[in-house]
């Protein structure tokens, strides 16, 4: 098995077996608190003009995302996965706008296979990856894509899959939850000037959840959205 780990939102890929793409704080924390509350897709769009063209057509898509982390106007969702916990999203159809997870999936396509995940759903994930790719061929490589070009949040991460993967635990569940509180990326949400910045936020994306899905990237549309595929 051959598994790297790359750190940046924009960064061109060469071919892999599998990538597996990392956005703690906060894009795929939100999709997989999405998914739990029954949504059915999220389409990935790499503009704000993309998002309102698909709602133009799709009058029923719910517009999530962020700019420089701040709700969107004319969106109806921010990036938060502690206002998303909230909804009933039962088979809706969202669409996800966001700088770090969203821009570093789309430049991930060259794969066979893509995953996203935040932390919370990274167990889950790496064992699914770990049992389907690395057991049956070990040559199978993987890139595993830190997508904050500078956060420790999403390399945390990234080093806490690799060990799964690898079986070669280096960082504790407890070490990598300290390391995405600690890190640069999640500053703002404790910062009291910046109220539009939900503490809660972090204590969401800190949390493992016992889930039985991951979630994939379908690509045979022209706009590819993350699917759950049960486990
Ligand atoms: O909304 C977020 O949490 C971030 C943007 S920033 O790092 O807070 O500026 O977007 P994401 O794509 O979820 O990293
Ligand atoms: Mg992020």
């Amino acid at each position: 098995m051959l598994i790297k780990i790359v750190q940046g939102n924009d960064k061109e890929l060469e071919f892999s077996d599998v990538n597996v793409v990392i956005d703690v704080i906060r894009a795929f924390t939100f999709a997989h608190h999405a998914f739990i509350q029954g949504a059915k897709q999220i389409l990935l769009v790499k503009t704000v003009e993309e998002a309102f063209e698909l709602k133009k057509s799709n009058p029923s898509y719910l517009l999530a995302g962020e700019v420089k982390g701040r709700g969107i106007k004319g969106f109806d969702l921010d990036n938060s996965p502690s206002l998303i916990s909230k909804y009933n999203l039962n088979g809706r159809s969202l669409v996800q706008k966001t700088t770090n997870g969203v821009n570093a999936t789309l430049h991930a396509l060259n794969t066979d296979i893509v995953f996203v995940t935040g932390y919370s759903n990274a167990k889950n994930t790496a064992d699914y990856v770990k049992n389907l790719y690395c057991s049956i061929n070990q040559d199978n490589s993987i890139h595993l894509v830190a997508s904050h070009p500078s956060g420790d949040d999403d390399l945390a991460c990234a080093e806490y899959i690799k060990g799964i993967l690898e079986e070669n635990i280096i960082e504790s569940a407890k070490m990598v939850e300290k390391r995405i509180q600690a890190s640069h990326v999640a500053e703002k949400f404790y910062d009291s000037e910046r109220p539009e910045f939900k503490e809660e936020d972090i204590a969401i994306c800190l949390k493992e959840l016992e889930s039985d899905f991951v979630m994939i990237v379908n690509q045979t549309n022209r706009v590819p959205r993350i699917e759950r595929v049960d486990i």
